[in-house]
């Protein structure tokens, strides 16, 4: 047996480095342009659809849905509005029942906002993932649809999927897909020597450039105009479709979880842009200084808003904009220290969606280096069940776990500490990890979570990290209650820390695992396994 096949974990199944060579040089999404540069243009339309997934949720600016009510606002015909339910896509990624929740919460505020604009929402159900392209393609003809818009998705199913959607419809319909996720166009920043930019700091530097000259980037977009009630009634048995409910799959452990996360993470696009301009008013010009400190609790919490495109990165930047007296120099010479570290962040988010899209083997669970495919890891079950509850006897690690599982969401500073922890010191498939984060966290984003997790030589050290950006204890205290009467710097070790019958007295765990042991360990092991490995 391979080993890239996993019965045990099918979470882990990849394809082989060298199919994942091919499709690095045949991108999906250089096909689907072709395919969609081939069309034979249709001017005129007959009725317009706007296809919503799960990353562009919102009315207000939507460029794929913005231009298809142009069209239609033009020609004087009729627009809908399409959405199509998969349980089973939901569990091909692994989503989690707060992100499953979120979703279809902003589909039924969407459906309501919608209407008032006299323009149906219907919900299609897809009862398997490759029932999804039959399903909507059946829906364009049954309604005589002549054109169809939407937002790209960069990754490789998604792209391949807008493909065989084309392929299914022929020349009878066009579609037009637009991209709203990013700020820069991905694919489009490029090296002296014409390749796409990899490397952050450089990507940066032309990226504020770019913002810096073209501040129109960061206009935003008008909600659809009111469509004619002659053209509502074209439409008017598309109007009572229902919100589906989450499948059983995904539905909240108990009706605490789901009151808890709902009021973490309230719905909405206005919810959205209220915690936008919460962050800006309160927070942004301290980011700089406070943004590691997770006890601080003093970054933005857009993440989930941004990956269901419930809020774009445009509404929230232009805010920022006008923030900085109304210029879009994001550098630091021309904004706060505050407001350009933050930009920084957004601009990663950037980054890793040009990543997707011009190495798309990242999105295929496999490593950027393809030379980690090659580590051997550990089978410590032991280890990860310690480490999914929050119990390895670490603190911080502990503290950012148990956040996890609380409030569907975690602070960066800690997820890149508990990563590093599962692969370096557990010796444990990176894979893992970057699975149970998806099933967990709300703000999941395909390109944030596999570039977040890619695995490199660094270990992390937990103790010197939580002396460094939790300098009082205060979030290991708040997260690990065992240790909130623990004084002093014992807190960040208590195991080494006190003596063996005060911390026998805590309840909390010993150590799973020896830190200095394990990191040479991880270190031996990483060497050995890619000195020769030839992707
Ligand atoms: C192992 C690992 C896994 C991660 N998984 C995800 C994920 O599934 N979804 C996700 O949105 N982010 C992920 N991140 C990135 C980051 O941790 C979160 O975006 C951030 O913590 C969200 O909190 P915030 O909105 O308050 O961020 P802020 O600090 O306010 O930043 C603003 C925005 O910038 C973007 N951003 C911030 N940090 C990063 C980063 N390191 N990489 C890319 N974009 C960033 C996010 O869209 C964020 O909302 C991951 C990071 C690591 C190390």
């Amino acid at each position: 047996m391979s080993k890239r096949e996993h019965p045990d974990h099918p979470e882990l199944k990849r394809p082989s480095t060298k199919r994942a060579k091919e499709v690095d040089a045949e991108l999906p999404y250089d096909i689907l342009r072709e395919r969609l540069q081939g069309q034979t243009s249709k001017d005129k339309a007959s009725k317009v659809l706007h296809w919503f997934r799960s990353k562009d949720l919102r009315v207000s600016d939507n460029v794929g849905l913005h231009h298809a009510s142009a069209l239609a606002a033009d020609q004087g015909k009729p627009l809908a509005c399409v959405y199509v339910n998969c349980a089973p896509e939901f569990a091909w990624h692994g989503t989690s029942p707060a992100r499953v929740d979120f979703i279809l919460q902003n589909l039924g505020l969407m459906q309501q906002e919608l209407k008032k604009l006299n323009i149906p929402l219907v919900i299609l159900e897809a009862p398997q993932r490759k029932d999804i392209v039959p399903t909507i393609a059946k829906f364009v003809t049954d309604n005589a649809i002549s054109h169809v818009f939407a937002n790209y998705e960069y990754e490789v199913d998604e792209l391949r999927r807008d493909t065989r959607f084309l392929d299914q419809l022929g020349d009878d319909v066009h579609v037009s897909l637009h991209h709203d996720q990013c700020i820069v166009e991905p694919g489009t920043m490029k090296t002296g020597s014409g390749g796409p930019m990899k490397v952050f700091s450089p990507y940066h530097r032309a990226w504020l450039a770019e913002i810096k000259d073209s501040p129109e980037l960061l206009d935003t977009l008008p909600a659809p105009q009111k469509q004619t009630d002659a053209n509502g009634k074209e439409l008017s048995s598309l109007f009572d479709g229902k919100i589906p409910s989450a499948p059983e799959d995904k539905k909240f452990a108990s009706a605490d979880d789901q009151k808890r996360i709902r009021k973490l993470w309230p719905a909405g696009t206005s919810a959205g842009l209220k915690r936008m301009d919460d962050f800006i008013s309160d927070y942004i010009e301290d980011y700089a200084a406070t943004r590691s400190n997770p006890a601080k609790n003093s970054t933005s919490r857009m993440s989930a808003y941004f990956s269901a495109g419930v809020v774009s990165v445009r509404q929230a930047l232009s805010k920022v904009k006008t923030h900085n007296s109304g210029s879009s120099d994001f550098t630091s010479g021309g904004s706060t220290a505050g407001v350009s570290a933050w930009v920084r962040e957004v601009v990663f988010r950037e980054l890793y969606r040009q990543t997707t899209l011009t190495t798309p083997h990242t999105v295929m669970n496999l490593p950027t280096n393809l030379k980690f495919e090659f580590v051997q890891w550990e089978n410590d079950e032991d280890g990860w069940r310690k480490w999914k509850e929050g119990k390895t006897g670490v603190p911080f690690v502990d503290a950012g776990m148990r956040q996890i599982n609380h409030e569907a969401y975690m602070h960066n500073r800690l997820r890149m500490n508990v990563s590093s922890y599962l692969y370096c010191n557990l010796l444990l498939d990176y894979r893992r990890g970057e699975r149970f984060f998806a099933e967990t966290l709300i703000d999941w984003d395909l390109s944030n979570n596999t570039q977040g997790w890619e695995p490199s030589y660094t270990v992390f050290n937990p103790v010197s990290q939580a002396e460094k950006n939790d300098p009082d204890g205060e979030y290991i205290r708040k997260w690990v209650p065992e240790l909130k009467d623990v004084k002093g710097k014992a807190v960040f070790d208590p195991f080494h820390r006190l003596s063996k019958e005060e911390f026998q007295k805590l309840g909390y765990p010993e150590p799973h695992v020896d830190w200095n042991e394990t990191k040479a360990r991880a270190t031996q092991r990483f060497k050995q396994d890619m000195a020769d490995a030839d992707p």
